[in-house]
């Protein structure tokens, strides 16, 4: 997999070159470029955004700059990458879409700030690529590049040969549809604190059904909304394991 990062803050992007992204790019199971929007600027103040029609607060960046950088950095390939941009108005990301994201060849992503991009940058795109504008949560950041570089891990990760126990991946939270129970290692009694005795049985199927239940309850008592979204069947296999 490619992955381009497109923004205003390069040095933002150095976690990409750390642990096991950084690993994932030595054993070139990814390679990743990281351009400065600025280098498409012509104007001496290398001005990357301006006012908002209409008025209001902030700024918006403009759609010359990003125009160029997008021509530039999302060509030489015969098919065209996703471009991904990253906004708190966008669709949310969430385990599928990383899932769906890890068979993709190409990435770019554009790191904006949250006043935006004129729109017209990603209508423009859109005729030439596949373009998706998502949030990692309901919340406001400065820019796009902490929920680029949280995407980038999440999607990375997912890739044959990154994790370093690619079961660990088919069990993640969100993967079966409900979040991960609690895990314990040793010592046996922490701060008076033990380990629920049937993770010491040795009794496999006693401590599959042990999880899957720790897994449905905590997920009914903190993410009662990922049970609506669970198939009956999904629903009747959980219910088993109680
Ligand atoms: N979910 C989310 C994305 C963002 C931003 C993207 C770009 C600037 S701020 N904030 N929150």
């Amino acid at each position: 997999m490619r992955i381009d990062v497109i923004t205003i803050f390069p040095d933002y992007m150095a976690p990409l070159r750390e642990a096991l992204l950084g690993k994932a790019i030595e054993r070139e199971r990814i390679s990743v470029g990281v351009h400065d929007l600025r280098g498409w600027t012509h104007d001496v103040h290398r001005a990357v955004d301006d006012s908002p029609y209409g008025g209001g607060p902030g700024m918006v960046m403009k759609p010359q700059v990003w125009g160029e950088a997008l021509d530039e950095v999302c060509a030489g390939s015969d098919s065209p990458p996703r471009l991904v941009v990253p906004t708190p108005a966008g669709s949310p990301f969430t385990q599928q879409t990383a899932v769906r994201w890890s068979e993709e060849p190409w990435l770019v992503f554009a790191c904006g700030r949250y006043e935006g991009i004129d729109q017209r940058v990603m209508d423009d795109a859109a005729r030439r690529m596949p373009v998706e504008e998502v949030s990692i949560g309901d919340y406001v950041l400065v820019g796009g590049e902490v929920a680029a570089l949280t995407m980038i891990e999440s999607v990375v990760r997912l890739l044959p040969g990154v994790l370093g126990n690619p079961a660990s991946a088919e069990q993640d939270s969100f993967s079966d549809g409900l979040l991960e129970g609690p895990c314990y290692t040793r010592p046996e009694a922490w701060r008076d604190l033990p380990v629920p005795d049937v993770l010491r049985s040795g009794n496999h199927a006693a401590i599959d059904r042990w999880r899957r239940y720790q897994a449905l309850e905590r997920t009914w008592q903190r993410r009662p909304d990922l049970l609506e979204a669970l198939s009956d069947d999904e629903l009747d296999r959980a219910d088993r394991a109680r």
